[in-house]
Order: C-alpha cells, then sequence, then structure tokens
C-alpha cells in the first residue's frame, strides 16, 4: 500500500482556473505549499498561505521566468529517496525541504503553435521547470503524487477526500504514468514543430483523444478512433459509430469534397454505388439512389448541402447506416431520428489533415493523401476527334469518382451521374465488365455515358469492349508503352479519348 500523508505541495501552474476545490482541500488538510510567481498570487488571492519559491531557494526566478523552480531545493525534496538514509542524510545536510505533492499545468504550447503566434513566443512557450518537475514527481512516484493536468484536480479532490489526505502506492503510479503521457505528448508536439515537416527524421504521432467504437471490422474485433472525432462531427442521432462506419465515413468525406456544386454519395464498403449532382440535395439523392438501389441499402450518405424536410422525405425511406450533412432543418432531423439508430452527423468545417498512415506488417507506413484533381485544363486529347462539351464535363465527373473507388476500377457517368462502376476487380476488363452488367441491370443506356479508368489500358481491349457497349468518350491516364493500340482502336470507332498523366491508384 504504501501509503503517504501530504503535508507539502508544490503547485506552479499555467491556467489558474478549476484549482479552488484542490486549495480549499489542502488548507484544510494544514499542507504546506510552496509556488511560483503568478500561481502564488492567484493563491493567496483564494487565502491560502504560500511559501514563495524564491524563499525557499533563496534565488530569484531570472531571464524572465525562463528559470524559477530549477533549483536543488525544489528538486531535492521532490526527488530524495524517503527510505535512503543517504538521501535523507544530505536532505538534513543542505536543508531540504520534503515535497509531497507537486501540481504543474504547462505552458501551452500547442495552443500557441495554432493560434499562429511568432517563433519567438512558440519558443517562449516551451516549458523547461514545469516539466521537469513533472518528470521528477512521476520518477519518484514510490513517495510522491505528481498532479500533470487539470483534468485531474476532481480525481485527486475525490482521492485525498477519501483517504484522508493520503495516497497510496498504486495512486501515485497512476498518476505518474499519466504524466509521462502528459510530458511525452508536449514533447512530440515540440519535436513535430522544431522538425517542421523534414521528410528526413521519423514520423512520431501523439494522439491523446480516444473514442470507443462500436466494434472493429467485426463484432468479435475492439475498435477505437484517436483523434479529435468532436471537432470534425456532431452526433445528432444514433448507435454508437462502428470501424467500418468511420472508414466508410472518412471515404464519403473525401469523394464529397470534389464536389462545389450540390452532391449525394451513397457510399458502401468505402466505393459510392451512388453519385449525383442536382439543384437540390433531393433531386441528387433521387439521382444517385437511382444508380444502384439494392446496394444503396444499409449504406453511407453524405450530402454537402443542409438536408430539408424535401431530401430527408425522400431519405426516410431507405434503411441507412450513416448520413452526413453540413446542416439538418429542424424538420428534417425531427423526421430523420424516427430511427433511433440510424446515425445522423452534421459535419463541421475542420482542416483534414494532407498525410495518411497505416500499420503494416510490423510497422507503418505513411504517404501524402491522393489530393489531385483533374480538370478539364488537364486534358490532353490524344485521339483524332476531341470530346464535346459535354463529353468534357461527364469526363470530369466520371474522373472524380473514379479517383474514390477502390483499383482496378472502371466508373460509368454523365455530367450529373454515376451509371454504375467495377471496383476492385484484379484486371481492368473485369472492372469494365462489371460497370457494364450493372448499368444493363439497371436500365441505363450507355450511349449517354463516358468511362473514366483509375490507371492506363496495357491494352486496347477496354476501349474495344466499351465502344461495343455504346460508350464513347474515355478519361484515363496514359503511360502505357501499348497506348498507341487504346488509340488507334478509338480513331476507327469514332471514339474520343483524353489522358491526364495522373494515375489514382486506390488499394
Ligand atoms: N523555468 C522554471 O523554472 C519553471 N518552473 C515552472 N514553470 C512553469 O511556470 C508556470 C507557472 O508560472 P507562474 O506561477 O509564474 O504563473 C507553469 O506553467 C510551470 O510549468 C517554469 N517555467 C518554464 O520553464
Amino acid at each position: 500500500m504504501q501509503s503517504v500523508q501530504i503535508k507539502s505541495a508544490l503547485i506552479s501552474v499555467y491556467y489558474k482556473d478549476r484549482l479552488e476545490p484542490l486549495i480549499e482541500l489542502l488548507k484544510k488538510n494544514n499542507v504546506t505549499i510552496y509556488s511560483t510567481g503568478g500561481t502564488q498570487a492567484f493563491l493567496e488571492e483564494q487565502g491560502a498561505e504560500v511559501v514563495a519559491v524564491e524563499d525557499l531557494t533563496n534565488y530569484p526566478s531570472i531571464f524572465g521566468g525562463r528559470v524559477k523552480t530549477l533549483h536543488p531545493k525544489v528538486f531535492g525534496g521532490i526527488l530524495h529517496r524517503r527510505d535512503n538514509d543517504s538521501d535523507l542524510s544530505e536532505r538534513a545536510q543542505y536543508e531540504i525541504p520534503p515535497i509531497d505533492l507537486v501540481i504543474v499545468d504547462l505552458y501551452p504550447f500547442e495552443e500557441t503553435v495554432a493560434s499562429g503566434a511568432s517563433e519567438a513566443d512558440i519558443i517562449e512557450k516551451i516549458d523547461i521547470g514545469g516539466i521537469s518537475l513533472i518528470r521528477a514527481a512521476a520518477k519518484n512516484f514510490k513517495d510522491v503524487l505528481i498532479v500533470s493536468s487539470r483534468e485531474q484536480y476532481d480525481e485527486v479532490v475525490t482521492l485525498l477526500q477519501e483517504k484522508n489526505g493520503s495516497t497510496d502506492l498504486e495512486d501515485r503510479r497512476r498518476f505518474a504514468a499519466k504524466a509521462f503521457d502528459m510530458s511525452s505528448h508536449y514533447d512530440t508536439h515540440i519535436f513535430n514543430y522544431m522538425n517542421g515537416g523534414s521528410e528526413e527524421q521519423p514520423f512520431k504521432q501523439s494522439i491523446r483523444e480516444a473514442t470507443p467504437l462500436r466494434y472493429g471490422e467485426n463484432p468479435h474485433q475492439k475498435g477505437t478512433f484517436y483523434g479529435k472525432l468532436d471537432e470534425l462531427f456532431e452526433q445528432l442521432n444514433g448507435k454508437q459509430l462502428s470501424y467500418n462506419n468511420l472508414v466508410d465515413v472518412d471515404a464519403a468525406v473525401a469523394l464529397a469534397a470534389e464536389f462545389e456544386e450540390p452532391v449525394v454519395a451513397i457510399l458502401k464498403h468505402t466505393n459510392a454505388c451512388g453519385c449525383a449532382t442536382g439543384e437540390t440535395i433531393k433531386e441528387a439523392y433521387l439521382a444517385a439512389l437511382s444508380s444502384d438501389p439494392v446496394s444503396a441499402f444499409g449504406g453511407v450518405i453524405i450530402a454537402n448541402r443542409t438536408i430539408d424536410l424535401a431530401a430527408a422525405e425522400e431519405l426516410n425511406k431507405l434503411f441507412f447506416e450513416v448520413l452526413i450533412a453540413p446542416a439538418f432543418d429542424i424538420d428534417a432531423l425531427e423526421l430523420l431520428k424516427t430511427k433511433k439508430n440510424r446515425i445522423l452527423l452534421k459535419q463541421n468545417e475542420v482542416e483534414m489533415p494532407k498525410k495518411q498512415f497505416k500499420t503494416l506488417l510490423n510497422g507503418v507506413i505513411e504517404q501524402d493523401k491522393d489530393l489531385a484533381t483533374e480538370t478539364e485544363a488537364d486534358f490532353k486529347t490524344v485521339t483524332k476527334r476531341e470530346p464535346t462539351a459535354e463529353e468534357k464535363k461527364a469526363l470530369v465527373f466520371a474522373a472524380k469518382v473514379c479517383k474514390h473507388t477502390k483499383s482496378n476500377t472502371i466508373v460509368l457517368a454523365t455530367d450529373k451521374m454515376m451509371f454504375s462502376s467495377g471496383v476492385g476487380q484484379t484486371s481492368r476488363v473485369d472492372a469494365l465488365r462489371q460497370a457494364i452488367e450493372k448499368a444493363n441491370s439497371f436500365g441505363f443506356d450507355l450511349s449517354k455515358t463516358v468511362m473514366a479508368s483509375d490507371a492506363f489500358f496495357p491494352f486496347p481491349d477496354c476501349v474495344e469492349i466499351a465502344d461495343k457497349a455504346g460508350i464513347k468518350a474515355v478519361v484515363q491516364p496514359g503511360g502505357s508503352i501499348k497506348d498507341q493500340d487504346s488509340i488507334a482502336y478509338c480513331d476507327a470507332h469514332n471514339m474520343a479519348m483524353v489522358m491526364t498523366g495522373v494515375r489514382h491508384f486506390k488499394h
């Protein structure tokens, strides 16, 4: 158990709020309080009796506060081993009073960087004394309790009330672990700032916010999301998100971000089974649904405009897992909330990371996100026939959806909606055949569509199959040594083909 009665405390905090109940308790327990300048002033306002650190060290705070607690009288008081005779005799020799409790709230480094402050201001917010106090007290958890965050004040008050002002070894060890979590997180942010996104340096991440998920990829697997999910979404209704929900939500958010005009996409297993633009969200939704109403069942839906009642009435007819939108009208929300499990996410405007990571083998792989999107200006016509203006718009639309579909993929679309796609196939021909068969099965007229391919055609077979299905315009990256064979086929059959030079594999 190794119970330690707290008789003395050092308090040095940047933000002074939330401290009051803890101070009241320390006062009540007659704890001797040592403190630094600003904190001392605050504590005295609360009616606490405080010994200034300067009086303990017999040394002033110097260099604008860069050195104030960094002194053997402070660190000796924390670090000496209470069961070590030599430490105890040195402590007596140098007249070092013991410190049983350390409370620190570090300089707000992360916040200062996020605020766009100057380099000089940021550097001043690298806490030295505070982080050293945290490390010292956490190292000596056998004898000392370390409180390294404002989030812990309530817990400490409860603990000290329950145990009459003392703590047990397991309490102190738990707080020490939290302290090293705090210090390593703090230093990771300093590293990332100093490193400035250098390609050379090892990658470091420290994410403290964790959201437990309903389950992992399957119900027997546990799952957790690490990150600030609450910043991005407000969950307005529905059950707890699952791992697969989030994977699909991620894909949905990336696809919808490609469009300025009102768009609705319906996703299953990260692929769009419907995607359409329209004058209104209702119109876009109905068109997206018509691509494949069978697959839409249980899907994840995203809209980039407010869900109004007209759209909600249509959406309400479908069983879906998640609906994401930037806003919901009150009457629309009321209607959609009638199904209690339905997950409704209000999406906030948050800048998304430009890198992505994935665990793999015994490590992690990292890459830049695929942020390249081709417009008409990126099209290089390689056939005799130039695509018509309408075909060009359709090629842009098809290419956007294609980029967000698992490879190998072929997307068949007009300028306003995806008709069908072939997804995640091991050959491009299979992807095309799947797309054609699907479009035919839902009665689409393929002579109205264009074709987008995520990677080049190694042979002319794809353009030939497309031509025979009635498709007359194609967008693809190009780059095959046999590009000319596909071009020649198109020229011989009045097809238009553009190349973008940008491949969009998605694994
Ligand atoms: N330099 C030091 O010796 C030192 N000791 C403690 N601090 C920090 O000073 C802050 C509190 O200062 P004040 O009580 O003066 O408002 C805390 O955030 C604490 O982490 C220090 N400041 C920075 O390193």
